[in-house]
């Protein structure tokens, strides 16, 4: 599907839209600008005539006769009335043409803004970040993120955004303190318009805040429930139902498992004769499935090449692309070309020759992705899960999954395995390549990953899958 009419790309699905985004906002706030100058020329303009007009409002009969009794008055009168009156409401009229051209302009500009459906998808991608990461919505609304701090803060407006999504999403605890944070932060505009554009209207978040905690709560507490809503958001709620326990994968996008023992690390100068000459570090991840890492194996400019894209290049990525059939959940965003769209493609691919000792011929396409805020991917195989694809073996299934870091993430958006207790965090030029299938070309489950949620960062991966029948003659059986 070509990406101009992908009516389901959001802005929030990739840091390329988001970043896009960004320099749409500084058109948007240039054209703002411009009317304001225009509007303070016209107004320095008038004010040329105005000041040359400068006598007083003579109110009494008696005093405007005596004025025109000058006879220098009553001609000046005269001619200024004449000529000078049509002239500036002829100024005033194409002044009025010129800022509806302006105004038109902008309203061009707002056909481009994110849709309630954007806002949607990245206030999930922010309640993915404080629910899977375990953060505090007051941590969150100050800028500290899994022990990270950031310097930005929440306004009452973006609390409120997250109140009332949380709200819609029955996240009623969430909610709550979503409300209280954005009560706590409102900052009452001195300004008539402004206060009805920023519209935190302090008595509907306590009502909110109130009705959230009833959904939760009991009737009989209320009173409590009316006393938090005048407290700091730092002062933790009562009565407050136990959570469910983290999910394995939660558990371990927040690092609670221990690091990977170090099996083995080493040059690999074998694999194929090219590797004698450019030795690749090479870290064998584990046995089962088995996995290696290999750092330094794209250059900067290489890098640079292959992300070389504005998010016009960029479709959307569900979920099902992949196993997990009718998954509309966007993951990232992503290019897919073929291998022979390039010089550099083809670099790549014998770059993935000489690491696995396979023949990377043109089996499956090269896909670049990059997540977008609070990305994530859920847990699913690369290869095909043959309870919903039986013809799998017919049709050849992905053996090897070759997954390269274009960048490094600061925080968040780990490649985890669970079952095989795994976690690998991204490093810009690292490339992780695994089995899919064992030797029977059976699907190896432990192969089974998911992407931990982005917090900060910007994450580019590129993949690749080949089929296991491209390979009958090449791989080697690992035992
Ligand atoms: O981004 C990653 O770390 C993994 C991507 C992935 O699993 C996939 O594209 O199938
Ligand atoms: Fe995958």
């Amino acid at each position: 599907k070509e990406s101009d009419e992908d009516d389901s790309k959001v802005y929030s699905g990739s840091i390329l839209a988001l970043g896009e985004l960004r320099e749409f906002e500084n058109s948007y706030m240039d054209q703002l600008n411009n009317y304001i100058k225009s509007l303070q020329r016209k107004v320095e303009t008038l004010r040329i005539f105005t000041d040359s007009v400068k006598h007083k409002i003579l109110e009494s009969e008696a005093s405007r006769f005596e004025y025109v009794s000058n006879p220098l008055n009553a001609f000046e009168l005269m001619r200024r009335a004449h000529e000078d009156w049509p002239k500036w409401m002829t100024y005033l009229r194409a002044q009025e043409k010129d800022q509806d051209n302006q105004l038109s302009e902008i309203h061009k500009l707002l056909k481009r803004t994110p849709t309630a459906e954007d806002l949607q998808e990245a206030s999930l991608g922010m309640y993915r970040i404080e629910h899977f990461y375990n953060l505090s919505s007051t941590d969150m609304s100050k800028g500290l993120l899994a022990g990270q701090q950031l310097e930005t803060q929440m306004c009452a407006s973006e609390c409120l955004a997250l109140a009332e999504y949380m709200f819609n999403k029955s996240e009623y605890r969430r909610a709550a303190q979503w409300y209280r944070l954005a009560l706590h932060n409102i900052k009452e505009p001195t300004n008539k318009i402004a206060l009805q554009i920023y519209k935190p209207h302090r008595e509907e978040l306590r009502k909110m805040f109130v009705i959230s905690r009833l959904h939760e709560g009991a009737l009989d507490n209320i009173s409590d429930y009316l006393e938090e809503v005048n407290q700091d958001p730092e002062i933790p709620l009562l009565h407050l139902k136990p959570i469910p326990p983290a999910t394995a994968i939660e558990r371990r996008c927040r690092g609670e498992f221990p690091p990977r023992p170090q099996l083995v690390c080493r040059y690999n100068f074998t694999t194929t004769p090219f590797m004698r000459i450019a030795p690749l570090k090479e870290e064998e991840i584990s046995k089962d499935p088995l996995m290696w890492l290999y750092h330094d194996v794209l250059y900067d400019s290489e890098i640079a090449h292959f992300i070389n894209l504005t998010s016009e290049d960029l479709s959307q990525g569900y979920a099902d692309n992949y196993t997990a059939p009718k998954n509309p959940d966007r993951v990232f965003q992503v290019k897919i070309t073929d291998d022979d769209g390039g010089k550099m493609d083809k670099a790549l691919v014998n770059r993935m020759t000489d690491i696995s000792g396979l023949a990377m011929g043109n089996v499956s396409s090269l896909a670049r992705a990059n997540y977008g805020l609070g990305g994530y991917f859920q847990e699913h195989s690369d290869y095909k899960d043959p309870r919903i694809y039986p013809e799998r073996i017919s049709e050849g299934d992905s053996l090897i999954t070759f997954l390269f870091y274009a960048t490094d993430v600061p925080l968040g958006g780990a490649t985890i395995f669970p079952a095989a207790n795994l976690t690998i965090q991204p490093k810009k030029g690292s490339a992780l390549f695994w089995y899919n299938l064992h030797n029977n070309w059976e699907p190896n489950p432990l192969t089974r990953h998911a992407v931990c949620p982005m917090i900060q960062g910007n994450r580019w991966i590129f993949t690749k899958s080949m089929l296991n029948y491209q390979q009958m003659f090449t791989k080697p059986c690992y035992k």
